[in-house]
């Protein structure tokens, strides 16, 4: 059928076609489907869908039109041989059938038990109905009597089907011809005048420009770009992030994290097998006064007593916060002791069970101020403020514990969308131990402040899994279709 559409609308030059699937039996849906709408499109011709139920015969059924049902064959077994059938028998003679035959033959009347036999209980041989239905459903797709449908059904040798066919009519623009639309004025046209009586095929505003294929930021991406630029507005410095592994040294041991401390178990925190260790730092004065004051105390401090182990300390970790950073850049400080302002924001790693909320690496924001006579009201309303740049409003503050600050905080921002504190950070003034050891002077207090990154990116693009964000089921329509942001929008 090669040009169905002119065929079409010759039959309805005759009147409706009530159904495609009996006018065009050898036709498939789709074929019919794209010339109707491709004549619809032309208001050639209105149609309509017709769906139809038909039903489709199982492997077993059509066995069973070919041999008869097994209950006819278990009859014809029994009326074969002359005295009847041993029921011992009946899988032996008919195999798996045996047993459904016999089950039926008993419920049709057709057999009766005698002894240990089974005997024909009819005189003349009954019509085999269970075969004659499936021939017709063979033929027509379909039987009349609906509960033997249902019966059929239930015992599997027929299946139900849909098919899809189409109600055909005239549509007002109808004809015999389909006119050729043009679509261009060509100078031919022209010169021949034919454009007066042409055709044009309209312009269809409605479609879809095709999409350019273009790279996109990542959500993460912008959100730490909106954090950067707060930072650099609030006069920080950006530090040096790029070493992921870090020395037990430098992750623990110089934010005065005892080598007990439960946060350096296994379980925990990522150790490196091959090179294990690292050098020890060249500071010697700087390594020795955290011997010192792990072990014995020192700065006023008693510190933890307890044989400290330069093993441990050389252990290498992939750092678990970017605190690690900013003992680095604190300890570089002391040699020209000044007011200062650093972040990073940056990758960490941690052992935790990955779910929906937790990954095993993700970003750390993270600010440290260093400035002479700070206190703890400083720090509160410089986190005031800080937030605030971002849209958070109402901030709480709830005493913590962190090895290396003291006091310390953690940060709650209300959160008007989900209507509660949620936390967002923790924060705290560096202790002596960690400042002193590195030979900031005395009255150079410390502010430090941690968040994630993928937190307050979350919470702005609505995610609830962080595995939309990063890892292997990210999906790209998402991270290419969001929008630039602004923090402050969704946050507030
Ligand atoms: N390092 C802390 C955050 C923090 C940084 C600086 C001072 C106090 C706390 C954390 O990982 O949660």
């Amino acid at each position: 059928m090669s040009d169905l559409p002119h065929t079409i609308l010759n039959i309805l030059n005759n009147g409706p076609i009530a159904d495609t699937a009996v006018t065009f039996p050898d036709v498939d849906t789709n074929t019919i489907q794209g010339a109707l709408s491709s004549l619809a499109s032309r208001s050639m011709v209105v149609f309509k869908p017709i769906e139809q139920e038909f039903w489709t015969l199982t492997v077993e059924a059509e066995e069973i039109i070919e041999k008869g049902s097994h209950e006819y064959r278990l009859l014809e077994e029994i009326t074969k041989s002359l005295d009847g059938l041993k029921l011992a028998d009946v899988s032996k003679v008919l195999g798996e059938a045996g047993k459904l035959g016999q089950l039926r033959a008993f419920k049709n009347g057709w057999v009766k038990k005698d002894g240990d036999k089974l005997v024909s209980n009819v005189s003349v041989t009954p019509d085999d109905i269970t075969a004659k239905d499936l021939k017709t459903i063979y033929d027509t797709g379909t039987l009349a009597d609906a509960k033997e449908l249902t019966e059929l059904r239930k015992r599997k040798l027929i299946n139900k089907g849909k098919k899809l066919s189409y109600s055909v009519d005239k549509g007002p623009e109808y004809a015999l011809e389909i006119k050729r639309l043009e679509t261009d004025v060509t100078p031919e046209m022209i010169q021949s005048g034919s454009w007066k009586s042409a055709t044009f095929k309209p312009y269809n505003f409605d479609a879809e420009g095709a999409p350019t294929p273009s790279g996109a930021l990542h959500p993460l991406n912008k959100v730490r770009e909106e954090f950067r630029q707060i930072f650099f507005a609030m006069g920080f410095t950006e530090m040096a992030t790029n070493q992921y592994v870090e020395s037990g040294f430098w992750n623990f041991d110089t934010l005065f994290v005892p080598q007990q401390h439960p946060a350096r178990d296994l379980q925990d925190t990522f150790y490196i097998k091959d090179p294990i260790e690292a050098d020890e730092p060249e500071d010697k004065v700087y390594w020795e006064n955290i011997h010192k004051v792990h072990e014995e105390g020192a700065f006023g401090s008693i510190g933890y007593r307890y044989p400290w182990s330069a093993k441990e300390s050389l252990r290498l970790v992939l750092r678990t916060h970017t605190t690690a950073v900013s003992a680095r850049v604190l300890h570089k400080l002391a040699q020209d002791p000044k007011p200062a302002r650093f972040f990073s924001i940056d990758r960490v790693f941690r052992n935790e069970a990955v779910d929906a909320t937790h990954l095993a690496e993700f970003h750390q924001i993270e600010g440290v101020i260093a400035d002479y006579g700070l206190t703890l009201g400083d720090l509160i309303g410089f986190m005031d403020r800080f937030f605030k740049r971002m849209g958070v409003n109402k901030l709480r503050f709830k005493p913590a514990y962190n090895p290396y600050t003291e006091p310390s905080m953690e940060i709650f921002a209300w959160h008007a969308g989900l209507n509660k504190w949620i936390e967002i950070g923790n924060s705290g003034m560096f202790r002596p131990e960690m400042l002193e050891s590195m030979g900031l002077p005395k009255g150079l207090r410390v502010h430090g402040f941690g968040l994630s990154l993928e937190r307050p990116t979350m919470i702005k693009y609505k995610l609830t899994n962080i595995r939309d964000l990063v890892g292997h089921k990210v999906n790209l329509d998402f991270i290419e279709s969001n929008p630039a942001v602004r923090l402050d929008e969704d946050l507030v």
